[in-house]
């Protein structure tokens, strides 16, 4: 591979954004491939996997490059040799790359690979926590899977289309698609694309939603004419979904403490043809206590540390925090207590998260079960999904019944 100047100033340029101005990954990556127009899809396929690649092994790198953030550019170029160095590309001699010392950083990389914190480059306290909640061996080979590029899933929108039409228009579009055993409604792209400049996007027949995720929706149970609260519901990822199973026939309130995502899931609506589905922002406890005892389902897509989707969210590693975890904890537990008295008697709800963690997922659920508002449900049924065992995002699904 050879490198190009103005694409490798991209990096930095997006390195420092993400390491030094705390911007997020996506973000900053989003606005850099802006940056020429006549960048073509290998150049921007290299900036953006670049600056994920070196986010993702930020501690590994700079501990062999020897800076310390915060990171100057000088700092960023030598993080940026130590990445090419490791991938074998002959560095060109430009001034940011003298005397690098390419020897010295194999050795270097040999002897830090064989202390986890380094070679799958986290935090300290994340390596305590992984192996106190999940156990040594199993923590390994969950976080190596979590330090892999996810594969783009699609879910098809059976409110528009099928998987085998989908399938065939994106072909006509020219992305080829592999359809995922145990995943009704998701193909994978055989090789990244940006899908969302097809034809089959703007006419909403897919959403770009992991296959683990995808499993939420389904395991609510829900039947068209149902009333579904979705309370956690963001921009929509699972309300669209939800919407799609009931054929758009019943209601989903889809509920947010964010009024600005709940107008980002109102375009997706529309763009999915989506006409079931009523937005209501939780400012105060009133919208809630409005609709106590009357859900039939209920989906409660809690906040959480996000750990089970690090390979998305890469930069998650260097801006979660211990006490942030400790914290949204205590949130799960007062939504549950909160939120589960929508549900009406012999109704269900889900309660998951994308975390690995037990203490997000199956205690929050036990301590639930032990407490005043829980004492009116019972535990179905579970699920905990596992990077390095299922090949997809790390989530927990618990389903309950109420008495
Ligand atoms: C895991 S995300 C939801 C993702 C979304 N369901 C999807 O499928 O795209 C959790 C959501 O909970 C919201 N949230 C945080 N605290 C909340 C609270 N106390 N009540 C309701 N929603 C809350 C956040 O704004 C966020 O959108």
């Amino acid at each position: 591979m050879r490198l190009h100047r103005n694409l490798c100033f991209a990096v930095i340029d997006g390195l420092h954004k993400i390491f030094n101005e705390n911007e997020y990954a996506d973000k900053a990556v989003q606005q850099l491939l802006k940056r020429d127009k006549r960048w073509g899809s290998r150049d921007r396929g290299f900036v953006a996997e670049t600056i994920y690649e070196i986010v993702r092994y930020k501690r590994l790198y700079a501990e062999i490059a020897n800076v310390k953030a915060p990171f100057d550019r000088d700092n960023l170029w030598r993080i940026f040799a130590v990445w090419a160095t490791l991938k074998g590309i002959k560095l060109p001699d430009w001034k940011y790359f003298a005397d690098t010392p390419s020897r010295k950083i194999k050795g270097r990389f040999d002897e830090l690979s064989q202390i986890r914190k380094y070679r799958e480059s986290i935090p300290d306290w994340m390596d305590n926590l992984g192996t106190t909640e999940l156990g040594e061996e199993f923590w390994a080979q969950e976080i190596t899977k979590l330090n892999e590029q996810a594969d783009v899933i699609l879910r098809v929108n059976t409110l528009k289309t099928n998987k085998k039409d989908l399938q065939l228009k994106l072909q006509s579009e020219e992305i080829e698609t592999e359809i995922l055993p145990n995943h009704p409604y998701a193909l994978k792209l055989k090789e990244r694309a940006n899908v969302f400049k097809t034809e089959a996007f703007k006419n909403g027949w897919f959403e770009v939603q992991d296959a683990s995720s995808q499993l939420v929706a389904d395991f609510l149970d829900v039947e068209p004419g149902m009333k579904v609260v979705d309370v956690c519901a963001g921009a929509g990822g699972k309300t669209l979904h939800l919407a799609a199973l009931m054929q758009n026939k019943g209601q989903v309130i889809a509920m947010d403490i964010y009024e600005s995502k709940l107008k980002k899931l109102k375009i997706r609506a529309r763009r999915n043809g989506v006409h079931n589905i009523e937005m209501k922002v939780i400012d105060s406890t009133k919208p809630i206590k409005k609709l106590h005892g009357k859900a039939d389902r209920l989906l409660i897509d809690a906040p959480c540390s996000g750990l089970g989707v690090l390979r998305r969210n890469p930069d998650a590693k260097w801006k979660l925090e211990p006490e942030f975890i400790e914290n949204i904890k205590n949130i799960q537990i007062e939504v549950l207590q909160q939120y589960s008295k929508m549900v009406k008697p012999g109704g269900k709800m889900v309660y998951a998260t994308c975390s690995i963690l037990p203490s997000e997922n199956e205690k929050q659920v036990e301590k639930f079960l032990t407490s005043e508002s829980g004492k009116e449900f019972t535990l179905v049924t579970d699920k905990s999904i596992f990077a390095h065992k299922s090949g997809f995002d790390g989530f927990y699904m618990a389903l309950l019944e109420k008495k």
